[in-house]
């Protein structure tokens, strides 16, 4: 007998659907009302217009984007979503401006910076060297049998390393090398902490660590060489 089978009355039915819907990673609201840690929010440019709305939008696209991936559509929900992205796509194209305007990925006082390619990382304490947080990989991420893809988690890790490498005052870097050592299966639509700290900065050259945890059970670790940008240099 499946656990569905198994169901009694509507609240069994809800709460199945329920844990089910947080084991996709569906339904996840994004976490818009956690401050920003102090230290961290030095790195933000206030006053992004529409950043809010716009932060709203991509939470929205991020949960629509779980639910294409989780989605078996019929062909005629098929043909209206098409039709529908068409729509959007005709309507968002002349509004396309240089990438120093765009405002994808450029909000940084939002978790995430109102971008979708990696989860919303939330940021909950910082200091000049550390950051602690949380994120959750929505079902969009998933690789397979509920793990995590093996190409998001760097990805994930860039955006945390990468960002702290550049935090509290320092000149811009870029990532040199990231090395990611995959522990365990991360596990799709879990609340996963996360740690990210500097252990050394030796002329131009940073090199940060940071790990992923499932409550105790260690999921991946990474090591990032980020280096210093001499002036000019793109
Ligand atoms: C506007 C809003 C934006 C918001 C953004 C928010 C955050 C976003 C978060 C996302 C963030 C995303 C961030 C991203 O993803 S950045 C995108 C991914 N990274 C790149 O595209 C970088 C491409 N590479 C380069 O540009 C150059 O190679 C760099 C600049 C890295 C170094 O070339 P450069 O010519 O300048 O320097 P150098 O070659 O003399 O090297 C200098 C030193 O470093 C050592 N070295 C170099 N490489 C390696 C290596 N692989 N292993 C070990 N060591 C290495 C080297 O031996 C030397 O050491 P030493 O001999 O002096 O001891």
């Amino acid at each position: 007998m499946t656990p569905r089978e198994n169901v009694r009355n509507a609240d069994e039915i809800s709460t199945v659907i329920r844990d089910d819907n947080a084991m996709l990673g569906l339904g996840i609201p994004e976490r818009h009302d956690v401050p920003v840690a102090e230290s961290w929010a030095a790195l933000v440019k206030p006053g992004d217009e529409n950043s809010t709305e716009y932060g709203d939008m991509i939470a929205q696209l991020r949960d629509f984007l779980n639910y294409v991936t989780a989605a078996r559509p019929d062909s005629d929900t098929v043909a209206a979503l098409r039709d529908d992205l068409e729509r959007w796509g005709r309507r968002l194209a002349p509004m396309a401006v240089p990438e120093r305007d765009q405002m994808f990925g450029h909000l940084r006082d939002l978790h995430g910076r109102g971008q979708t390619m990696s989860p919303t990382f939330v940021a909950t304490e910082a200091d000049r060297d550390n950051v602690w947080g949380t994120v959750r990989f929505g079902r969009y991420f998933l690789g397979g049998n509920g793990a995590v893809h093996g190409g998001a988690i760097p990805l994930f890790f860039d955006e945390v390393l990468g960002r702290l490498a550049n935090s509290s005052g320092r000149r811009h870097s870029r990532t040199a090398y990231l090395n990611t050592d995959y522990r365990s299966v991360t596990p799709v639509g879990v609340d996963l902490t996360v740690h990210g700290w500097f252990v050394s900065e030796e002329g131009r050259k940073r090199v940060l660590r940071a790990e992923l945890r499932s409550g105790d059970v260690v999921c991946a670790e990474a090591e990032g060489l980020f280096v210093r940008l001499n002036p000019g240099q793109p």
